[in-house]
């Protein structure tokens, strides 16, 4: 293909670099075109407020790809990114990463139609795009993923309610998260522990360009979630535990 977005790619390729990570050249062009379909759906429906290249590039692309230094050492890896939206960061781990079998969930249809033309266009496998609320759709996947990611979607209490539940004993639940969380972190000690989880550890770090800070929450799943949890759609998220 001819290379459109040049900006784009070389803050992945450098951005990259500097996060310790080597992007191929096949992978950066599935950026591209991922990037492309994007602007073009964005257009008509709003996707994302980032589109601008150099920033699409770290914050969407090279931020998800914070999550893989965590996800690497374990191939045929089963993931669920829940409230994936337009994909991050589960559609760009998947594209590096491509022994995972990454299943990305959102309440939105149009989502999770524009995920599955992304899909279709870089023709890729084992990746599905559900259109299902969380709470619902633990009742049919209970403990059926070794790991859970998400970012950007509600508070951590809330969170460890949606993912805990869809994680099997000994996986792990993976949030992406902004800097200054103690707050939110002790905040949700009781629901990690009610769910069955504990926190594992909390890596700080920051991306390559903007300095931006983020933190990268692990939750162990250590023994089983109780069957009444999630509680029914909209409950964890209007009283969290
Ligand atoms: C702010 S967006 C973040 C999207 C993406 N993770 C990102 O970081 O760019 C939050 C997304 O979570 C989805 N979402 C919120 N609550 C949800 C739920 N209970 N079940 C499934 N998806 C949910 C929304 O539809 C929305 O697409």
């Amino acid at each position: 293909m001819i290379a459109m977005h040049n900006e784009l790619r070389e803050v992945i390729i450098s951005g990259g670099r500097k996060l310790g990570l080597s992007v191929s050249e096949e992978t950066v062009n599935k950026y591209e075109q991922y990037y492309q379909k994007l602007l073009e759906e964005n257009k008509k429906y709003n996707l994302t407020a980032i589109t601008a290249a150099a920033e699409a590039a770290e914050k969407h692309f090279l931020d998800s790809l914070l999550l893989v230094e965590d996800l690497q050492e374990i191939y045929n890896t089963s993931v669920v990114d829940i409230g994936s939206g337009a994909g991050f960061p589960g559609l760009p781990l998947k594209i590096y990463l491509p022994g995972l079998k990454m299943t990305l969930l959102d309440a939105v249809g149009k989502k999770v139609l524009f995920l599955q033309q992304v899909i279709n266009i870089l023709e890729l496998y084992n990746v599905v795009a559900v259109h299902a609320r969380v709470e619902e759709f633990a009742a049919n996947h209970r403990e059926s993923y070794h790991v859970a990611i998400s970012r950007a979607v509600a508070e951590l209490r809330v969170l460890v309610e949606y993912a805990l539940p869809l994680v099997q004993v000994g996986g792990m639940f993976i949030a992406s998260k902004g800097p200054a969380i103690n707050e939110e972190l002790r905040a949700a000690e009781q629901a990690i522990e009610i769910l069955g989880g504990r926190l594992e550890k909390v890596r700080e770090i920051a991306l390559p360009l903007s300095k931006e800070r983020r933190s990268i929450v692990i939750i162990k799943k250590i023994s089983d979630t109780p069957a009444k949890y999630p509680r029914r759609a909209g409950i964890p998220k209007k009283r969290p535990l």
